[in-house]
């Protein structure tokens, strides 16, 4: 056999861009500890010192982003050879249950015997292709979705590259098994579907011992976080524990769409107790048997977390906070905006999708932004979210002042129409919203004209109508309540009587919470609807008419937008990147899709889009003089497929 004695090079831009010296020596000492165990055969693989910072590595890990390609995750390519490192060299039996190396009957007849794997597999070989239709075919066999996710989640366990491959090659049908609407019922029953621990969990348990926790990891060039604690999981609420099924879901779409590398990703559960019966009398519950902690109590973990992943990973981690309850999602993204480089996807993301939508579908409804009328069931994350971002883009695209822009948005919670009587009483996100109106209590009445109080109905000669009595007469219709068959029959037609084409976008997830289905935004708005759901539906068809619904989901946004930070070295996330990024996806709307009435490109193309999005928003980064990556690259789209994680099969020498 072969000698492998190899050495690791890292070059000074290495060192210093990705590796903190901390990582470095504890890799050093990974590296020591691997030679003692990996001594059979003279696999003694690697030797290094940190004496002379002087590490040599195998060429194929040095990539553009800056960070090392241990798994060749990004320079996989046919005709040349990567090592398959662990802490040690993976062979045999190990080497198949390595589900980054594992290739499965895919290893050639020269790859089983150099790597012990003779007599450990069946006879036949076969392709990557073949196995991708081999597995396509038995995923379709299942009929239940959840049983296809868990299909999934247990090829993404055992054979990482195939798992992407076929979600890359198949996202349009396999989207909607790994995450939403399959993804929250998943949370709902991670507790008895619950196979092999994902992610890393963080609970009161671990308070003082955070940064000993994230070193348990195996990985160390992380460059992505999502984490949540799950007390507002999609539209379903406090799922404790169990709502690691999102981090997971989320950064399998980091990967498979947005090319982040997915040994580079890190789903993290914080678990300070749930507040959800159901769960806490579940045999099967995986979390901590408590109520929520609060106050104090909680801040002081978050914040612990916090500084132990700008400790472990340096100032350029990106963490994605995810389905975070309101009233802690705002306070954490104003508290860790300021010194981390955070993103809240409910908040932003949502954001940043919707207002792509919305640019896109100008092109169907005619004027600009500051020309329509925003109605918005759901005060929350998303509302105020997008409700802030097209308010923003008005001012930056069209002048128009910041406050005359909201004004054109308008927004019903749960105790009606926002306005200002209601001022004192609102949450501090809602306030920008309380606008002169007097009190509307239902949506319909929000949306009917003309809503006037009985001495206006009846008057005979017309008279100027107060301001507070003046009708909204939305042209958009955006539902981000969480609760769904809010957009009743009446709410619809309503839209319909007033607009020629009404745009409805019924965001909430999953499809159980959405506001409407999609027949039913066709059919009571009599084919004219320009509809999108957050979670997926199937075309319908409505007198002789077939419509496409589109997705308006954030995985459209953070994948590209995620891409584009980390490509770029960004520190800090500002608004104007989230107005790059909507304003690059809805450039990848194509005539032929707004011909079929689709305000967003088909997410067959997503990494395409993906790069068009990073390149966006990396540029943004550099003109705003937050990239930490210099020099800035010339072609950033080019450079964004570059960084890309490529799921195809690399040679094992
Ligand atoms: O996960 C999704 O599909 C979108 C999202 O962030 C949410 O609904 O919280
Ligand atoms: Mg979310």
């Amino acid at each position: 056999m072969a000698s492998l004695n190899r050495c690791i090079f890292l070059n000074k831009t290495h060192i210093s861009s990705s590796c903190s010296p901390l990582s470095l020596k504890r890799h050093s000492e990974s590296l020591k500890l691997s030679s003692v165990i990996s001594e059979r055969n003279d696999r003694v693989l690697m030797e290094s010192s940190l004496k002379d910072s002087v590490l040599e590595l195998d060429p194929v890990s040095a990539v553009n982003d800056g960070v090392l390609d241990f798994y060749g995750e990004v320079m996989a390519m046919e005709d040349q050879g990567v090592t398959p490192w662990t802490v040690s060299v993976a062979s045999g039996y190990n080497l198949l249950r390595n589900p980054h190396h594992n290739k499965g009957l895919a290893f050639t007849d020269k790859e089983r015997d150099t790597h012990y794997l003779r007599g450990l597999l069946p006879p036949t070989v076969i392709s990557q292709d073949l196995q991708v239709k081999k597995l396509l075919y038995r995923i379709r066999q299942y009929q239940v979705p959840l049983q296809k996710y868990m299909a999934m989640m247990d090829l993404q366990e055992s054979n990482e590259k195939l798992f992407y491959k076929l979600l890359i090659e198949h996202v349009e049908e396999l989207l909607p098994v790994v995450y939403t609407p399959t993804v929250g019922e998943a949370c709902q029953k991670y507790g008895s579907i619950f196979r092999r621990p994902q992610g890393l969990y963080i609970s009161l348990r671990e308070k003082g011992k955070i940064l000993e926790v994230l070193r348990n990891w195996p990985e160390m060039g992380i460059q992505v976080i999502v984490v949540t604690d799950g007390e507002r999981i999609l539209g379903l609420g406090d799922l404790g524990c169990q709502g690691m099924g999102i981090p997971v879901g989320k950064l399998s779409l980091y990967s498979a769409l947005g090319g982040v590398r997915p040994s580079a990703c890190l789903p993290v559960t914080i678990d300070v107790g749930t507040n959800n019966d159901k769960l806490l009398n579940d045999e099967f519950y995986i979390g901590l048997r408590q109520k929520r902690a609060t106050g104090q109590e909680y801040k002081e973990l978050v914040h612990e977390f916090m500084a132990a992943v700008k400790q472990n990973y340096g100032e350029k981690i990106l963490i994605q906070f995810e389905d975070f309850a309101n009233h802690n999602a705002f306070d954490l993204l104003e508290k860790y905006g300021k010194t981390h480089l955070v993103f809240n996807d409910d908040i932003q993301g949502t954001a940043s999708v919707v207002l792509a939508g919305l640019i896109a579908a100008l092109k169907l409804v005619g004027g600009t932004l500051a020309d329509h009328k925003f109605l918005f069931l759901g005060a929350g994350e998303a509302g105020t979210g997008i409700a802030e971002l097209i308010a923003l883009e008005m001012f930056k695209k069209m002048n128009t002042p910041l406050e005359d822009a909201r004004k054109k948005i308008w927004l019903v919670d749960s105790k009606g129409l926002i306005v200002s009587s209601r001022k004192e009483s609102l949450q501090h996100f809602k306030k920008p919203w309380a606008h002169e109106h007097e009190p509307i209590q239902d949506l319909v009445d929000a949306v009917k004209v003309s809503f006037l109080p009985s001495p206006f109905k009846f008057l005979h000669k017309p008279m100027k109508v107060p301001i507070s009595f003046q009708d909204i007469k939305p042209t958009v219709l955006i539902g981000t309540s969480g609760v769904g068959r809010t957009f009743t029959k009446d709410v619809v037609e309503a839209m319909a009587a007033i607009n020629k084409k009404p745009i409805i976008l019924a965001l909430s997830n999953p499809t159980s919470q959405s506001e409407c289905t999609a027949e039913e935004a066709y059919t009571w708005t009599e084919g004219r609807a320009i509809f999108a759901s957050g979670s997926p539906f199937d075309p319908v068809e409505y007198n002789g008419n077939v419509f496409v619904p589109g997705q308006a989901n954030n995985a459209y946004i953070f994948p590209g937008f995620g891409l584009g930070l980390i490509m770029s070295g960004t520190i800090r996330v500002r608004d104007d990147m989230l107005l790059a990024a909507s304003e690059a996806l809805a450039a990848q709307v194509t005539q032929e899709n707004l011909d079929k009435g689709l305000i967003f490109p088909p997410f067959t193309n997503i990494r395409k889009i993906s790069a068009n999005i990073a390149a966006k928003v990396a540029a943004k980064a550099y003109e705003l003089g937050l990239a930490g990556r210099l020099p800035q690259p010339k072609d950033l789209v080019k450079h964004a497929e570059s960084c890309m994680y490529t799921p195809s099969y690399p040679n094992y020498r």
